[in-house]
């Protein structure tokens, strides 16, 4: 099945050890086949056991950057929101994993720039490409932490306040 005929995808992010982890000697137990968009991990000490073996939409590995995430994943998405189609990216993973190295990323180098600040610039210039004097587009963001159950505004101008989840009709809910 070709990627575009996929309504959701997985895709695994591989990160690089950390001074931590290296510190420790900690060794690499997971590989990847970025062909076949596998991932293998093996358990340390355990040579006659065969690897745990995953398959996903996408895999990335350590030398993977961001800019070629989401020229593949990513891109796709945001052009379908701008033609109108909803779309969500959802980083998951443990504390430490790359969430938001991958979503807010880092300036340098250029091609670890963020999914967030890669898709700005991708709908203000698609914007950009369609504005006409009888176009009219209305961009909205809201910008939300949750974090033990709790739920914060972080461009509100107290981000230390809590704000409540409240019900606003039988399907819907709103902070
Ligand atoms: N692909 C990567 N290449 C290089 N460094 C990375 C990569 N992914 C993550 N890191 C580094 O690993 C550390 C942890 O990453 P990050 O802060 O993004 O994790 P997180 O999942 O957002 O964690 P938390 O849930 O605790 O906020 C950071 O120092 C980050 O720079």
């Amino acid at each position: 099945m070709s990627m575009g005929s996929e309504s959701v995808k997985v895709v695994v992010r591989c990160r690089p050890l950390n001074d931590r982890e290296k510190a420790l000697s900690s060794k690499m137990v997971l590989s990847m086949d970025l062909q076949r968009c596998q991932c293998f991990i093996e358990k340390p000490g355990a040579v006659d056991e065969p690897p745990k073996q995953f398959t996903f939409d996408g895999t990335y590995y350590i030398d993977q950057t961001t800019e070629q995430m989401y020229n593949e994943i990513a891109y796709p998405l945001v052009e379908g929101v701008t033609e109108g189609y909803n779309g969500t990216i959802f980083a998951y993973g443990q504390t430490g994993s790359g969430k938001s190295f991958t979503m807010q990323g880092v300036t340098e180098p250029a091609a670890q720039k963020g999914v967030i600040p890669r898709a700005f610039e991708h709908i203000f210039e698609s914007i950009q490409v369609c504005w006409t004097q009888n176009t009219k587009f209305l961009v909205r963001a809201s910008y939300l932490e949750i974090y033990n159950e709790e739920i914060r505004d972080l461009l509100g101008s107290d981000t230390k306040q809590r704000l409540e989840v409240r019900k606003i009709n039988k399907s819907g809910r709103t902070v």
